[in-house]
């Protein structure tokens, strides 16, 4: 569902956000919806929008002293009042900054299939929630809307923005998640890995943009129940998917139909998850 919002023209939406021209700068609002196996689901998770809005705007601050932002201003229009963020409108470079600190997901499916991952090679015996013995980059493109992003190496990258920039790109990406998963893990959380989007300014500056380092760009794994050789609880959205492949949901996802909603129980615990995800890695209370 796109908002009007006065004075804002709709451009782009993802499965839970949405991106606005505004003026000579964009408008980039953070829906309450939650997304699982590749489904928004309903109903959306209240105040969702502006807990990860507010982690977003607090790593932005935490690693301002080695990468400039495209945050120009929290004063957005009431109707998304805190859940939004006025940003500069950026010359965007076409890749998914990847980095991960741990092994799962698609990368996993790389490595068991080929001992590397975006053409980097890994130890073996790595299993599902291994710790990388150092963060990896492993870029990706972007997916058309449903699909998934697809993993690309890093001479794709140079193939396609050039080696200077795909250069600073990586060593941009692995500095900032470094930085980021020393915070997290000394507050529980482990970041096992994380999106970046970077663009840059007419004079050339190299600026991270996008959500960063939220549950939603991130896997956020409780660093007190991880163990390497399973899948890994997921810190915020383990509630949902426990709840969506138990025989009480009555879904089935082998058949694509869409989820049932999720009952409120399921939708309170989940809110209270992204509420002690803000507190915990930013010490400031709701
Ligand atoms: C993928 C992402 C997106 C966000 C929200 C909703 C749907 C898509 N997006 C970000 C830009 C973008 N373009 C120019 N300047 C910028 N500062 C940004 C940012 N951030 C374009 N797309």
């Amino acid at each position: 569902m796109v908002l009007e919002i006065p004075g804002a023209t709709h451009l782009h939406s993802g499965k839970v956000r949405d991106l606005y021209e505004y003026g000579d700068h964009l408008l980039m609002v953070a829906s309450d919806r939650i997304s699982a196996y590749d489904f928004s689901l309903e109903p959306g998770i209240p105040d969702k929008g502006e807990i990860l809005t507010r982690m977003s705007l607090w790593w932005f601050e935490q690693l301002a002293d080695i990468v400039p932002n495209h945050v120009i201003s929290t004063d957005v229009p009431e109707q998304v009042a805190g859940r939004a963020l006025i940003v500069e409108r950026l010359d965007m470079f076409p890749v998914e900054c990847v980095v991960r600190g741990y092994l799962t997901g698609s990368g996993l499916a790389d490595y068991a299939a080929s001992g590397h991952v975006c053409g980097v090679p890994l130890p073996r015996g790595l299993v599902d929630g291994s710790r990388l013995p150092e963060p990896i980059f492993t870029p990706a493109t972007k997916a058309e809307i449903g699909d998934h992003d697809q993993n690309i190496t890093f001479d794709h990258v140079v193939d396609t923005i050039g080696a200077e920039d795909a250069a600073a790109l990586r060593d941009l990406s692995i500095q900032v998640y470094r930085r980021a998963e020393e915070i997290a893990r000394e507050r529980g959380i482990l970041l096992a890995d994380t999106k970046f989007e970077f663009g840059r300014r007419p004079d050339g500056t190299i600026v991270l943009a996008d959500e960063v380092l939220t549950p939603d760009s991130s896997r956020f794994w409780p660093a007190d129940a991880w163990e390497p050789g399973r899948s890994q609880p997921s810190f915020d959205k383990q509630f949902v998917r426990d709840w969506l492949t138990s025989p009480e949901s009555g879904w089935d996802r082998d058949i694509e139909s869409a989820p049932p909603r999720l009952p409120d129980a399921i939708v309170e615990k989940t809110r209270e998850r992204y509420l002690e995800a803000y507190e915990r890695l930013t010490g400031r209370s709701w």
